[in-house]
């Protein structure tokens, strides 16, 4: 093992390159500075290759299958099932086979440094990586460094589930076959998610979840996704754990459950949570304790129990930082911290109002989630439950989805619901989440509903087009009344 080292200096470290990353270094760039990311992995991070892409990818025929058997005619035309060898090819595209030379590429030609290796703090303003060989890289910022590193897979202290060697997100977005029984443990977005697709390919599962699905969302979501699984088949168990799993030497795993039941399976997936990558990350050289979710302010800026640390130099983005552990709000919040690392290099103070350009404060009013199940989920900004904790004059209004002329057009028996939460107060828009097949594009209109702030008067000037989904906006609207 050779350990030579060098050294760099740069604007800007940013350790891990996912879609936050890349994106916080490409801002930086653009802002005019110098950047170095360092990633240990793949540059594209868990997004790329062993989340949100290959999982849409297993899941997108599989809806596509399902939409042309809600419609009579073309439903006959359907004489086969889904081609699981198929599917996995055509995913396989979508992680370029794991390797990351394209993103590698894009990278380069943004300007950007790629620096291989585990990147670890050692001490103001410094990263020392360890690449594979041992060779060490020491980076010095004249400016900031970003953490980036994103989280991995919780596995749960159940008994025997490490020996049996259970399936993670990675092995659930990188499978080349189907198991016959598959057992998900984790009733959230993974679980549910992971569950609609391999039952799709043809797995028979049964879905593990502590409390009702989608814990997160509004309870009536869940409830059409769990209706819908179990229609497909799926063996839905809620409000129960996981209490001991066994591996038998035939290969097959057997689950006992806290309610006494056992379930038997070929692959065990565990769907539980994430944790933060921060365990070795050198963070005890500026004070923090290594493994927990880092918190920020405002400014995404690292804070300790005291307020900001040291001075200010040190940032967090993305899952790392535990606002909205989504691609899409990595990513934004990447936009606003590369310019206002850019701005203060600049001598400028950064812009940190409430929507100001600096300021990420989409994570606080507005985040954005499609969950792609069959039927599909989509939810910004509040739920009810969540505008009453917040203190707001909360009216809430649902509509059933089925009775939209467009719904019932799209799909035979088409069922669904929507529900807009207001702040009767302001008489704006403040949360919306809507349960129906393929809606995942009607979610837009109520991110810039919320996000503009626009009058509930004003709304109905909005004329949604005829015979689409969309019109389910009139139809909230009239139950709402024009003079609420
Ligand atoms: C199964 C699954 C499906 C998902 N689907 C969606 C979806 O459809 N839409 C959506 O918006 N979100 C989805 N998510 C969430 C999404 O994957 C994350 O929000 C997103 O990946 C976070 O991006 P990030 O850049 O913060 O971190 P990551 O993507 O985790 O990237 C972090 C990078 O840092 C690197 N790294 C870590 N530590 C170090 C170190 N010390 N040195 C060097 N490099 C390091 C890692 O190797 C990794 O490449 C899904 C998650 C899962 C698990
Ligand atoms: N389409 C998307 O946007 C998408 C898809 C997948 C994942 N993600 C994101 O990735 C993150 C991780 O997803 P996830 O599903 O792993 O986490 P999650 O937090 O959504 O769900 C985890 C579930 O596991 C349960 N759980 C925890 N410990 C358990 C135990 N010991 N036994 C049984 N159940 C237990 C929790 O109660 C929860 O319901 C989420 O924040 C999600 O938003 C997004």
């Amino acid at each position: 093992m050779s350990s030579s080292s060098q050294d760099r200096t740069v604007d800007v470290i940013i350790i891990g390159a996912g879609p936050t990353g890349e994106n916080v270094a490409d801002r930086a760039v653009q802002g005019g500075l110098t950047a170095a990311i360092v990633e240990r992995e793949l540059v594209g991070g868990e997004c790329s290759y062993w989340a949100c892409m290959p999982t849409k990818a297993l899941l997108r025929d599989a809806a596509a299958l399902r939409a042309a058997k809600a419609l009579p005619a073309a439903g006959k035309a359907i004489t086969g099932t889904l081609d699981a060898e198929a599917v996995f090819a055509r995913r396989d595209q979508f992680t370029s086979g794991w390797k990351d030379a394209g993103q590698v590429e894009w990278l380069t030609g943004a300007g950007i440094t790629l620096v291989r290796g585990h990147g670890r703090i050692t001490g103001t303003r410094t990263v020392t990586v360890t690449d594979s060989d041992g060779t060490t890289t020491n980076l010095q910022a004249r400016q900031a460094v970003v953490i980036a590193t994103g989280t991995s897979a919780l596995t749960p202290p159940v008994p025997g589930l490490d020996e049996a060697d259970p399936w993670t997100n990675r092995e659930a977005a990188a499978a080349t076959s189907v198991p016959d029984r598959l057992a998900i443990i984790g009733g959230g977005v993974v679980g549910v998610e992971m569950a609609t697709a391999f039952s799709a390919l043809g797995s028979q599962v049964t879905l593990i979840s502590r409390s009702r699905l989608l814990a997160g969302v509004e309870e009536f979501a869940g409830e059409h996704v769990a209706d819908a699984l179990r229609t497909y088949g799926v063996s839905v168990l809620l409000d129960r754990d996981a209490s001991e799993v066994r591996r038998d030497d035939t290969g097959e795993v057997h689950l006992t459950l806290s309610d006494g039941a056992e379930v038997t399976a070929d692959e065990v997936l565990v769907a539980t949570g994430r944790v933060p990558n921060t365990k070795d990350l050198g963070l005890e050289h500026v004070g923090l304790t290594p493994g927990k979710w880092l918190a920020v302010d405002d400014a995404l800026a690292v804070v300790d129990d005291s307020g900001r640390l040291e001075d200010g130099w040190l940032y967090a983005a993305g899952d790392i930082n535990h606002r909205a552990l989504l691609t899409h709000h990595g990513k934004y919040q990447a936009r606003a911290l590369g310019d206002l690392i850019a701005a203060r290099a600049r001598g400028e103070e950064p812009d940190l109002s409430t929507w100001g350009r600096h300021a990420a404060t989409a994570d606080e009013r507005a985040v954005t989630q499609v969950i792609f199940t069959d039927p599909e989920v989509v939810a910004v900004g509040h739920t009810a439950a969540s505008a009453e904790a917040a203190g707001i004059e909360v009216g809430v209004v649902d509509y059933d989805l089925g009775s939209i002329a467009g719904a019932s057009l799209h799909a035979d028996g088409y069922r669904g619901q929507a529900r807009m939460v207001i702040d009767e107060q302001r008489k704006v828009l403040v949360g919306f989440t809507a349960v129906g097949p393929d809606i995942s594009e009607l979610l837009h209109a109520a991110t810039i509903a919320i996000v503009g702030e626009v009058p509930l008067d004003r709304l109905w000037h909005a004329v949604p087009a005829y015979p689409t989904i969309s019109e389910i906006w009139l139809r909230l609207l009239e139950t709402a009344g024009r003079d609420r």
